[in-house]
Formats: structure tokens, sequence, C-alpha cells
């Protein structure tokens, strides 16, 4: 008997239910981007260092990764759903962006501190990190949405596309944030950050209508589903070797991506002679090109295959970029932009292999589990390379200071950046080996039909 037709299997309603979910996380990458070029600024205005800044930008990852409120997140998707789940994590991100904005502009004391850091900066960073649960909390319950939406259909195109639109709100914010504070204030770019997650908390809700439809058509309760999580799944994910290089490769190549990005736009003024109008937009470049390739890669893993062979292609392409930054008597700004644009290529390259082959890899039911393992795992080196890098800048790397901010010196940083990537090369490699032991099907096409 043929199935009934629902709404997944309308074009226009699975991809509207992506666009709705997909402005959330734009609205939740821009807030997390939205910082990191006003190092220089915070430095200079708010009178905080770089250790400062790397324990601000590693406290996304901080409740993620010390109260393991990633694996709570992934546990909580399997066991309770997608709405729920999903409206709690876009409340908290509302709610931890509120905070930080507070902790940046309320008249806090500039001397008295807390466990050592400014009580201003203490407070940004605690809004940071409930913030950084809701967004990965939101990252995980996104991707089980599209795996619901998408299974069998265009999974990697539509992974691609949500990864691409993310990248919008990074780009945005990386090319927004210093012009905006500039004119208005320093914490005028999160007050705007604040206001687009109230919009996507908005459209979260008008999604989770959508959903409630869907599982009537297709008589799936998720409280009553067959898929429902148990603690043997766990088990079954943490012993499958799949997982743990995937997770090892999520670690390593996202560490040099994300953290430094974050302290890219230092690095353009400071070494390349970059103004610091335009150095966000260069240091948003990947996400730029990352927001044109990643469906462009979807697409061609969806027909072609080769997930594996495109997630070593990748890292190997991040080893060459992070070590020419590295090289000292390279200071030629066309030589940083186009570095950039090979970054945006390999970040658009391996999250468009990677992300598709954790469903090749487990079971619908271990879906939310195992995302939130990896990015459990991931955030262990989102919280410790920023922390590593403030401390590094702040002990080896002062050459100067200028209008009350220090001049760095980013040898060493961009050396430890290109350890990360050759380790995550290492580990791409050992996956395709795998791969082949283990029959995963990372070099097969995700779609039969093309
Ligand atoms: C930071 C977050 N944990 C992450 O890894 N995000 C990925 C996208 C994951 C999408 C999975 N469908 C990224 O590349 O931004």
């Amino acid at each position: 008997m043929e199935k009934e037709r629902t709404l997944r299997d309308s074009v226009l309603v699975r991809w509207s239910a992506l666009g709705i979910v997909a402005f959330t996380m734009m609205a939740a990458y821009f807030v997390n981007d939205i910082m990191a070029p006003l190092k220089t600024m915070l430095e200079a205005n708010l009178d905080w260092t770089s250790r400062d800044f790397g324990f601000f930008t590693g406290a996304y990852s901080f409740l993620n990764v010390f109260l393991l409120m990633l694996i709570w997140g992934g546990l909580m998707l399997d066991r309770f759903g997608i709405r729920l789940t999903g409206k709690i994590a876009a409340i908290l991100m509302v709610f931890g962006t509120a905070l930080q904005y507070y902790g940046m502009t309320a008249n806090i004391s500039t001397e008295a501190t807390f466990f050592g850091y400014k009580q201003g900066v203490f407070m940004a960073a605690a809004g940071y990190s409930i913030f950084g649960v809701g967004a990965e909390v939101a990252g995980i319950t996104v991707t089980k949405i599209i795996a619901k939406w998408f299974k069998g259909k265009e999974l990697g195109t539509a992974m691609g596309i949500q990864v691409a639109l993310a990248r919008i709100g990074s780009q945005v914010a990386y090319s927004v944030s210093i012009p905006l504070a500039k004119s208005f204030s320093i914490s005028t770019p999160v007050l705007l950050g604040l206001v687009l997650l109230v919009v996507g908390l908005v459209t979260f809700f008008i999604y989770a209508v959508m959903d409630r439809k869907l599982d009537k058509q297709e008589d799936y309760a998720e409280e009553e589903d067959e898929s429902k999580f148990s603690f043997k799944d766990v088990k079954n994910i943490l012993i499958n070797p799949g997982f743990w290089l995937i997770a090892l490769l999520c670690v390593l190549f996202y560490s040099c991506v994300f953290p430094f990005q974050k302290f890219a736009s230092e690095l353009m003024i400071n070494k390349y002679g970059i103004s610091d109008n335009l150095a966000g937009t260069i240091a948003g470049l990947p996400a730029l090109g990352a927001l044109i390739l990643t469906p462009v890669f979807g697409i061609y893993l969806d027909c072609k295959g080769k997930g594996a062979s495109i997630m070593m292609l990748g890292a190997a392409m991040l080893i060459g970029v992070h070590c020419i930054y590295a090289l000292p008597f390279i200071t030629n700004y066309l030589v940083a932009i186009i570095l950039m644009i090979i970054l945006g290529i390999a970040f658009s390259l391996v999250p468009s292999a990677m992300w598709p082959s954790v469903t090749k890899i487990f079971p619908a039911r271990q879906l939310g589990t195992a995302y939130a393992l990896i990015f459990f795992i991931q955030n262990i080196g989102l919280w410790g390379v920023p922390n590593l890098i403030g401390w590094v800048l702040d002990n080896y790397c002062v050459v100067g200071n200028e209008n009350n901010a220090n001049l760095y010196d980013y040898t060493i940083p961009m050396f430890v950046f290109t350890g990360f990537a050759t380790l995550s090369f290492i580990v791409a490699y050992l996956l395709k080996v795998a791969d082949k032991k283990y029959g995963y099907g990372l070099e097969k096409p995700n779609m039969k039909d093309c």
C-alpha cells in the first residue's frame, strides 16, 4: 500500500520549515560572533585584557563542558522531543544575551573582581555561557529537525543550506560590529543580537506548530516514539570507533576555525595593517565563502559522495592557511585576504561532509544523543583554545601598546593553530581508513537518485 503524503513530502513546506528554524540559528550565530571584532575596543574602552577576552570567548562552552549541559540537552532532545527542547534552547539564548548586555552596560566597578576576573567581564561571560548552552542545544535540535524532514531527500543540501544561512549571521556580525560600536556604543551590537534572538524565538514557536502537524500526519507522537532514547544507546554510540573519529576531527577542526576567527580581526590589524573598520569583515570572510560553498558541496555530496576524502582535503587546506599566517615575514594584506578565502573553502568542505556523515553512522533514534556528544567534545576545544590563546597572547606576544590597547605578535598562536590543523588531518585520514574497514558508507552519495 502506498504511504499517504505528509507535510514533509511537499517541497515548499519542508523547505519553509528549514527556513524558519534556520532563521533562529542565524540569529544565534550573529550573537555568537558579534563580540569577536570588538577585542581591541574592549581593551581600550572597558579595560579588558587578552586573558579576559579568551575567558569570555571560552565561556560559550563552559557550562556545556563542565556542567555537561550539552549532554543533558541531547538526552532531553531524544527523550522529550524537538519542540520542548528547541523552545527551552531559544529562551536560554535570549536570557543569556540579556545578561551579557547587562554585564557590558551596567555601571559595574572595574576594580571589583569575581574569581579573579573583573565583575563586568564575569557577568558578560556568565551570560555568554548561558547563551552557549541555548545555542548548542538549538544546534543539535535543528540538526535533528533537518534529519526528520529531509531523510532520504535532499539531506546534504538542506544541512548545507542551514549552515550557509548561519554563516550569513556570522558574516553580518563580523562586518557590522565595529562600525556599530563606533557609531553608537560598544554594547549596541549585542543589543541588536538580542532583538534578533527574540525574533528567532518567535520563529521557533511557529516551527513548533508545523512540527506538531507533521507528527499527527505521520502518527508519530514524540513521547511514544519507538525511537525513544535509552542509556544503552549512549553505550552503543561510545563504543563505535566512527563516533570517536568524527568527534576528534570535529574538535580539532573547529578549534582551528571558530577560536581563530575570534582573534582574527586583531591579527588583521596588528600583522597586516588592515584598518579596524575592515578587519572584522575580513575575519568574517570564511563565513561568506562557506555561505556560498557549503550548499554547493552539500549537493555534490548528495549526488557523488566522497565525504571522507573531502574531510581530508578540508583539513589539509587548514594546515597551509594557518602555517602561512604564522610566518612572520609574510605581511602583505592581500595574502591575508586570500588565506581567509581558502579557509572559507575548507570551512565549507569539512562541515558539509561531516554533519551528514553522522546520519550514516547512527540510526535516527541515536542522532540527538550522537550529535550532542560530538558537540560536547567539540565544546571542550571551543572552551580551551580561546583561553589558551588569550593566555599565550598576554604572556608571550605583547610587543607594544597603542591607544590603551596592546599590540601583539601572533606567530606563536598561529603555530598553535597549525598544530591542531595537522592533528585534524591525521584524524580525517584515520576516518577514511575506518570507513573502508567498517563500511559506514561515508564515500557514498547521500541520495540514490540525483
Ligand atoms: C558550534 C556548533 N556546535 C557547530 O558545530 N556548528 C556547526 C554546524 C552544525 C550543523 C549540523 N547540522 C557549524 O559548522 O557551524
